[in-house]
């Protein structure tokens, strides 16, 4: 079986049961999945290893941000768990990436680690208002560039960022990128968001659906669809 899709759906979920419901209801091949912050408290680590001993991709995505130590040993334990790709923030700086990288080489973990740059809930306002005064665009390619000479695999951009991404960072780079949306659908609290057509247009590996998924009247017609607009 090949799993070979570059949808990861975000498990949004607050309980077990109805992220498992949802789980029942595709297989590896349709998408991977990724947990995060909400399910994870809810459900922790048992909830996940669940998901790889069905053969699922799975996006741990706490977005790690700490002092060096700290992250690279919770690197290290989601490793042990066997996910597919876990995240840290790019701002937490190159000491605290290089550190991550180091303790996968000494244990020889293949899994992908990225850095988040620029949420997608940001716009050029909020980065004012956190004392950064560029736009971002710049603040990500400044973030992608320190994450990557770091020995990061890739980044968390929006995908209006990823075909500069692209052309400086070049094409083994893996961009992740959430902000997805249809045409027409509602933004929610996401600023920078793009159509999975014009994503994987952009350049994008791996788009990060939730809501527009999860929240659907039939989630697996809207997986399916998605699918195969991005195929085509
Ligand atoms: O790291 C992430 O996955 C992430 C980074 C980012 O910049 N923006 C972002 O939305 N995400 C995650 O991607 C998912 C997007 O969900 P929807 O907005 O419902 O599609 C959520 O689980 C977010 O936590």
């Amino acid at each position: 079986m090949n799993n070979d899709s570059k949808v990861i759906v975000a498990l949004d979920y607050n309980s077990a049961a109805s992220a498992q419901k949802f789980v029942d209801s595709v297989s590896p091949e349709l998408c991977k999945l990724k947990v995060g912050k909400e399910l994870f408290t809810q459900s922790g680590p048992e909830f996940v290893s669940g998901l790889v001993g069905r053969g699922y991709d799975v996006f741990l995505d706490l977005k790690y941000h700490d002092i060096p130590n700290t992250v690279a040993k919770a690197v290290r334990v989601a490793a042990d768990m066997g996910v597919w790709m876990t995240d840290v923030h790019a701002s937490g700086g190159r000491r605290m990436m290089e550190d991550a990288r180091e303790v996968l080489e000494q244990t020889n973990s293949n899994m992908l680690l990225i850095a988040v740059t620029v949420l997608t809930s940001f716009a050029e306002e909020d980065l004012a208002e956190i004392g950064i005064q560029c736009s971002p665009e710049e603040q990500v390619l400044r973030l992608a560039s320190l994450a990557q000479s770091s020995g990061m695999d890739g980044v968390v951009c929006s995908a209006m960022e990823a075909q500069g991404l692209r052309r400086a960072l070049g094409e083994t780079f893996t961009l992740v990128t959430p902000g997805i949306r249809p045409a027409a659908a509602a933004g929610d609290d996401q600023r920078r968001v793009v159509t999975p057509t014009d994503a994987i247009a952009n350049g994008s590996s791996y788009l990060v659906i939730g809501r527009p998924i999860t929240q659907a009247s039939d989630p697996v017609a809207t997986l399916l669809a998605i699918n195969s607009e991005i195929s085509t």
